[in-house]
């Protein structure tokens, strides 16, 4: 068998350290059987704080999602908190969604905090993550964490950790703690043993707590009076969503809610879906039959730890379509800014904020309503970092990424697929209302601003060989970036990772003024942009196309929408030759 030493080092310290007899038996079996990529996929290195916290399979190894690398990221985050808050009684939340094990994951963090002597608020069931932000916050928590490996496919597992500010760890403080993470090099160092008093149940009272202080976003209710019959068709997938989204409805004054019931049910095997994504076409496919069966106005659909929501609307022949994140992600913020305007709330302090592979058109909207934009790099926690760094100084009215995740209002400082399933609600509400529907604002918002269209294609690369043939491909393409794209010549080339902007037209460079990371943009002469960037969630590499034209009326949508179809095939043919 082929390991390298490192790699059989790692193993040999789990055969022989204080782990329990099933991961020994688990890693004994792979050893008999020769599995030397199994072996060095779980081995080679320790699980990484990526996008969205720590994220794996479940399985024996250190990088994998176990009890131990559980109860070691706690006990790492432990010594930061104890370090950074010396001689305070320091509190944390912990929360979990519906996958297999991620209560008895919750079960072993608490028990680690505990151990610490920190004072844990133990949510006493599951909960979406976007709750666990507003706990933090409300409790006077220093930290939380969430158990969950949102929409990923049943065999992962995760691990959110979140700051004071109710928002996931960026620089310098993820590293901080990556770095205590590291430095425990031995499990014993863990403290598993639980001390009761120090944990304490919440549930109910924080649910009430969120759904009243949710309720008062609410921009327009009276429009939501006179449609309360709007007819709703929502499904948790099986998650958490279930917890809350029906009773956000109803407190936003939505009374003709359906369930699908084939998915009401919390399980961790997903049983109805392939995946429990609702950006996957599948994944709504019960949604979508409910809605037909009833003639609904909207369908929402959530994803486990219920912080994404997927959308489908009816077009004008009455057939529902799905709307892909970046066209929901503009639709709010320009139902957001339309009726804060309508209400004279705009007085110029506000602002939004989108990531830098998300729709140009929300830049559009901004600007065409005087309302200040700013872009972070993809991750959710670096739009809630920067409502944190404004807080108190401007105000955050909503953003979105592509990804499916949207938030409106500073309560929360994470993606918030409750918060936005009611306001997707209100504003399709507002919409017919007005005597029109959400598919046709859709269009007119096109006709106003151009139509936008947006595509994402990933190529799955697993394992280590995957990582760095993902490695490789960006190298290749930050080495000989294309020239042409769908026939149009490249004119910029951002590279996040060298911090550098490229105008290849004039040969000029400028600095790009955000945190390094690894993401390659290239902007042509026509407007369309391509981004290339590996998944920091899952073994992929991620490439968003966006094109763009005008759209002079309604009735021209289907001819342009097909031409830029076409013009996004061109594109990925030109940046995969
Ligand atoms: O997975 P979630 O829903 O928690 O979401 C997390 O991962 C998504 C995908 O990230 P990546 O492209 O790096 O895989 C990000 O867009 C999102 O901001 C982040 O919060
Ligand atoms: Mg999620």
């Amino acid at each position: 068998m082929q390991l390298d030493a490192a790699t059989q080092q790692t193993i040999d310290t789990w055969l022989n350290g204080n782990y329990d007899q099933e991961t020994k038996a688990e890693i004994q079996q792979l050893v008999a059987q020769n599995a030397s990529v199994e072996l060095t996929d779980a081995f080679y290195r320790s699980l990484e704080f990526g996008t969205g916290g720590l994220r794996g399979i479940m399985g024996a190894g250190s990088n994998r999602i176990n009890k131990y690398t559980i109860g070691t990221a706690t006990q790492g985050l432990s010594n930061y908190l104890l370090n950074k808050y010396p001689g305070e009684k320091i509190k944390v939340a912990i929360a979990h969604d519906s996958r297999n094990k991620s209560d008895e994951f919750a079960g072993i963090a608490a028990d680690v905090f505990s151990a610490n002597g920190i004072h844990v608020y133990f949510f006493k069931a599951l909960r979406p993550t976007p709750e666990l932000s507003f706990a933090i916050r409300t409790l006077g928590c220093r930290s939380g964490v969430m158990l969950t490996a949102s929409h990923n496919p049943k065999e992962y597992n995760g691990y959110k950790a979140y700051g004071a500010d109710g928002g996931q760890f960026t620089s310098p403080d993820d590293t901080m703690v990556m770095d205590e993470v590291a430095k425990i090099k031995n499990i014993d160092d863990v403290k598993f043993e639980r001390i009761a008093e120090n944990v304490e149940l919440i549930g109910e009272e924080i649910d009430q707590q969120y759904l009243d202080a949710i309720t008062k976003l609410s921009v327009s209710p009276e429009a939501i009076e006179r449609q309360k019959d709007l007819k709703i068709v929502f499904s948790p997938i099986h998650g958490t969503g279930i917890t809350l989204v029906p009773k956000a409805l109803a407190q936003f004054g939505f009374d003709n809610l359906t369930v699908v019931a084939e998915q009401e049910k919390p399980d961790g095997n997903f049983p109805t879906v392939v995946y429990p994504n609702p950006e996957e076409k599948e994944a709504m496919t019960l949604a979508l039959k409910k809605a037909q069966e009833i003639d609904a106005d909207l369908v929402l659909a959530t994803d486990p730890d219920a912080d994404r929501v997927g959308i489908a609307v009816k077009n004008n022949d009455g057939e529902f379509v799905l709307l892909n994140g970046n066209q929901t992600g503009s639709l709010l913020i320009n139902y957001l800014l339309t009726a804060w305007d309508e209400k004279g709330k705009l007085d110029g302090d506000q602002y939004i904020v989108k990531t830098i592979v998300t729709t140009n058109l929300i830049e559009a909207i901004a600007d065409a309503k005087k309302v200040k934009y700013y872009n972070t790099l993809t991750g959710f926690k670096y739009i809630g970092q920067l409502i944190t760094s404004l807080q108190g100084k401007k105000t955050f009215i909503g953003g979105g990424e592509e990804s499916y995740g949207y938030l409106i209002g500073e309560l929360v400082r994470d993606k918030d697929a409750v918060i936005s399933c009611a306001f997707i609600a209100e504003m399709t509400a507002f919409y017919k209302d007005k005597g029109s529907s959400l598919y046709n604002a859709m269009l007119d918002m096109y006709v106003e601003y151009g139509l936008y269209k947006e595509e994402l294609v990933s190529l799955t690369k697993k394992g280590k060989s995957g990582a760095e043939e993902i490695k490789a491909m960006m190298e290749k393409f930050r080495s000989n970036p294309p020239q042409t794209l769908g026939g149009s010549k490249v004119k910029t080339l951002k590279d996040y990772e060298l911090g550098v902007e490229t105008d290849l037209i004039q040969q000029k460079q400028s600095k790009l003024d955000f945190p390094k990371s690894d993401v390659l943009q290239f902007i042509t002469e026509d407007g369309s942009i391509v981004s290339a960037r590996p998944s920091g969630t899952e073994p992929k590499i991620k490439f968003y196309c966006s094109v763009n034209a005008p759209l002079s009326t309604r009735e021209a949508f289907k001819d342009v929408d097909a031409q830029l179809a076409a013009k996004i095939k061109s594109l990925m043919e030109d940046l995969q030759a």
